[in-house]
């Protein structure tokens, strides 16, 4: 942390009484706090949800933390981008007095019992919600929701905010913390807003810093089978395999011409619709008073991207 310069009127805490210490201070000025929680390397997706939230709150905190427990043995918690003095100089590049504070705590404070990335080693206090947590993202990274949750619910419950900001390109996350603060009457209410993209169409994800220049072209297909399945849908079209094949199609066609032309491999991780209302897959056709979400999740190389569209949906209010 010595090495980290602060930006004027931005406080940086790595000592969570630090920062209690502050949040207490607001309270007894009866200002409220709106919390961004994020793992850094920040991109404008993050400066998007931290200029929500100063629209809503007096005061505006981030957390800056890569959180071990929602990283699997196999995946990318050494080479996660961390970049936390640029980070600090983004945040102040929005302005003066947007961001009060950021939280960059310490491993072992959060996890105070130790944190093996093995759940079966594990010790301590978890959180998991059940019910959202084992479909699409929980496919591949079955403990992901719950170090998630648990993450999220510490933070909760060190920040207290008033208000917290969450961003839709990780739905299916959404999902997750929006009934972990119904179930636990945390006293925050969450927000989600719109996913920020590059003009390409490309969802802003820090991960997006290791892909290649021609990575980066075909990760376009994300969001273009997103888009079809949404025109195809907006035009009547409701059977959820219809949607899909049509998105597939697509897909497979990008597989084909990187496996023709470059060194690496794009493959379909899964592709779904899914009900609004409880995350359950839809077969047949799309109720269209429940919503859906289309989401997806496609490895370009070894970097596993995520997109999503929500149809018929009110994300936040
Ligand atoms: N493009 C985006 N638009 C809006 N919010 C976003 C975007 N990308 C991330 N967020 C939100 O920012 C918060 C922190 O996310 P995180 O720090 O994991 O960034 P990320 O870009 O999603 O990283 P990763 O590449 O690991 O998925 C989350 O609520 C996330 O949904
Ligand atoms: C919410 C979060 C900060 C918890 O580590 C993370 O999952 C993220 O950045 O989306
Ligand atoms: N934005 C989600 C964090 C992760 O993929 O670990």
């Amino acid at each position: 942390m010595s090495a980290i310069k602060c930006p004027p009127g931005i406080k940086v805490f790595n000592k969570i009484a630090d920062f209690r210490q502050w949040r207490r201070s607001l309270l007894l000025e009866q200002k409220t706090l709106g919390y961004v929680p994020t793992m850094g390397a920040l991109h404008q997706g993050h400066l998007a949800l931290v200029t929500a939230a100063k629209k809503r709150c007096d005061h505006v905190a981030l957390t800056v933390f890569v959180n071990p427990a929602q990283f699997a043995p196999t995946e990318d918690l050494s080479t996660y981008p961390r970049t936390l003095q640029s980070d600090l100089e983004k945040l102040a590049s929005l302005g003066p007095g947007v961001t009060s504070a950021v939280l960059v705590p310490q491993v072992h404070e959060m996890y105070p019992a130790g944190i093996e990335l093995d759940v079966s080693k594990q010790k301590g206090t978890f959180v998991e919600v059940l019910g959202l947590s084992q479909q699409l993202e929980g496919t591949t990274r079955p403990n992901f929701f719950r170090g998630v949750a648990t993450v999220v619910s510490k933070f909760l419950n060190i920040v207290q905010p008033e208000h917290a900001f969450f961003g839709q390109k990780d739905i299916q996350q959404c999902f997750v913390i929006r009934d972990m603060i119904r179930d636990l009457h945390i006293p925050t209410k969450m927000h989600i807003c719109p996913t920020v993209r590059e003009e390409s169409g490309l969802a802003l994800s820090s991960r997006n810093v290791f892909l290649s220049p021609s990575q980066k072209k075909y990760a376009l297909v994300l969001s273009q089978s997103l888009k079809h399945m949404e025109s195809l849908y907006r035009s009547g079209t409701r059977d959820a395999s219809t949607l899909l094949q049509a998105g597939i199609h697509l897909i497979e066609n990008a597989r084909k011409q990187v496996q023709e032309t470059e060194d690496w491999e794009l493959k379909l991780d899964y592709v779904s619709i899914n009900s609004a209302k409880d995350l359950n897959e839809i077969k047949g056709d799309v109720p269209k008073e429940d919503g859906c979400v289309i989401s997806m999740a496609v490895y370009v190389g070894k970097t596993r991207l995520i997109d999503n569209i929500c149809l018929d949906v009110e994300l936040d209010d």
